[in-house]
């Protein structure tokens, strides 16, 4: 049977503070830039979770030493711009920040890989990246259906060509497995976007980390990219990986729902992952926003209502989960456009988000690309919501016991791919 967690109707205690996990998207950009440095890196305040525990897995079995300090962080010995085992079976679970890079890294630096995940990662794209890489020299074999892992890997065969395309329409991080990996063999090259790149804020935060690791890439507008001949990966002497600006849209969200004010910590005014924009969306709706340079603060006066919105999200697809399940507190039809790239997540999140919101009464029309919600005038009780194994949909339905109600979670251990102790953080928030 599957386990499952009642959460009852609640308010919030006065004031909340939640210290945020570390960002999966940063910990797993730095995990394997760090292997591929020359030197030596220590990381603080890595996220340890089933997504960077399949990376961490990885990088060991490629031979790259790691050691835990005492005070918790981790300290990496860099090999160089290679890996010290040719061969090797990687299992990646669910983690798309760790199957993509290291297939865009293995592929460049060829070897003897097999690549593969849950049943779920099996059916997640990544033709468009392997695609890229054969342009360059790599020899990838699918071992299951064209386009998607398993994935065997070869000896890379140096093509002589310098400029790819790649398409970004389907994920951004087949562009950032790219960027990531080209640097290694030493040349310049050009990434040229073929057509639209979507969740583009991902890009970012890959450039950021690139230059913090000496590689600076010029960036044309999204369209462009050239990186430079003779690079080298150096790693800063420390690392702090920023909090999770995704997991902080459930906190952040619930100081909008409750109106006690909730207060993340871990990142702040000048953080580097583009789902912070998710706070910006709150203060459009009704929410009071407190920026400070390591924390973001949430609340509602106790007069203003949440107002509906529609939203082109492209720009935050992991946060906006969260404002699907805000849309029920809002009275009125919300939609959430331009978020295509929900069909390949973890589940297919726009059919799963519209079937769980229907369970707690709302009218729901789902498009190709987007979800329109229309809230009951009064929420059902005590709704069982299944997870389809997506740590997303868990942690944003755990917001709707602040609306009210009752609301079963299903599965809510699906949370540990980005967010182990979710549910015990949420429930310390309570009255
Ligand atoms: O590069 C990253 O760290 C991520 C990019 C996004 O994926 P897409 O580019 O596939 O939208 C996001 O949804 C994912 O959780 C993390
Ligand atoms: C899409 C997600 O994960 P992944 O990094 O596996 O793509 C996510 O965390 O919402």
């Amino acid at each position: 049977m599957t386990e499952s967690i009642t959460l009852a109707p609640r308010s919030l205690k006065a004031h909340n503070t939640v210290a945020l996990p570390g960002s999966k998207s940063i910990s797993n950009r730095t995990l394997l830039l760090a292997a591929l440095s020359d030197n030596e890196c220590e990381i603080r305040s890595l996220l340890k979770s089933d997504d960077t525990d399949r990376m961490l897995e990885a990088l060991e079995k490629l031979g790259v030493p790691m050691q835990k300090t005492d005070s918790g962080s981790l300290k990496l010995v860099g090999q160089s711009g290679k890996f010290p085992n040719k061969q090797a079976d990687l299992f990646l679970g669910n983690a798309g920040t760790a199957f993509r890079p290291l297939t865009g890294a293995l592929a460049i630096l060829g070897g003897d890989y097999h690549l593969h995940g849950v049943p779920r990662m099996h059916e997640r794209p990544i033709g468009d990246l392997v695609d890229a890489l054969r342009i360059a020299g790599a020899n990838v074999d699918y071992l299951g259906n064209e386009g998607y892992p398993p994935l065997q890997i070869h000896d890379f065969s140096d093509k002589q060509v310098r400029e790819i395309p790649i398409k970004g329409n389907v994920s951004s991080q087949f562009l950032t497995a790219l960027l990531m990996a080209l640097p290694l063999t030493g040349e310049a090259w050009t990434i040229r976007v073929d057509g639209d790149l979507i969740s583009k804020p991902y890009i970012d935060i890959t450039l950021n980390l690139l230059k913090q690791f000496g590689v600076n890439v010029e960036n044309h507008d999204y369209q462009i990219f050239r990186l430079p001949e003779n690079a080298t990966y150096h790693a800063p002497e420390i690392v702090n990986v920023e909090g999770d600006a995704s997991s902080a849209s459930y906190f952040l969200a619930a100081g909008l729902l409750s109106g006690s004010p909730v207060r993340v910590t871990g990142l702040g005014k000048n953080a580097i992952q583009g789902d912070v924009a998710f706070a910006h969306e709150l203060a459009k709706i009704g929410a009071n926003v407190m920026w400070g340079d390591d924390f973001i603060e949430v609340s509602r006066s106790p007069e203003q209502k949440i107002l509906p919105f529609d939203l082109d999200a492209n720009h935050i697809p992991d946060a906006a989960m969260t404002l699907a399940v805000v849309a029920l507190a809002t009275g009125a039809k919300c939609s959430i456009r331009n978020i295509e790239s929900w069909r390949v997540k973890e589940t297919d999140r726009i059919a799963a988000m519209a079937t769980e919101l229907r369970k707690v009464g709302a009218e729901v029309v789902e498009e190709q690309d987007a979800i329109h919600i229309t809230p009951p005038e009064k929420l059902t009780n005590g709704a069982a919501i299944d997870t389809y194994d997506d740590h997303r949909m868990a942690m944003c339905f755990s917001l709707v016991s602040l609306l009210g109600v009752a609301v079963q979670i299903n599965d809510p251990k699906c949370t540990h791919k980005t967010f182990p102790t979710y549910f015990d953080v949420f429930n310390g928030l309570s009255a």
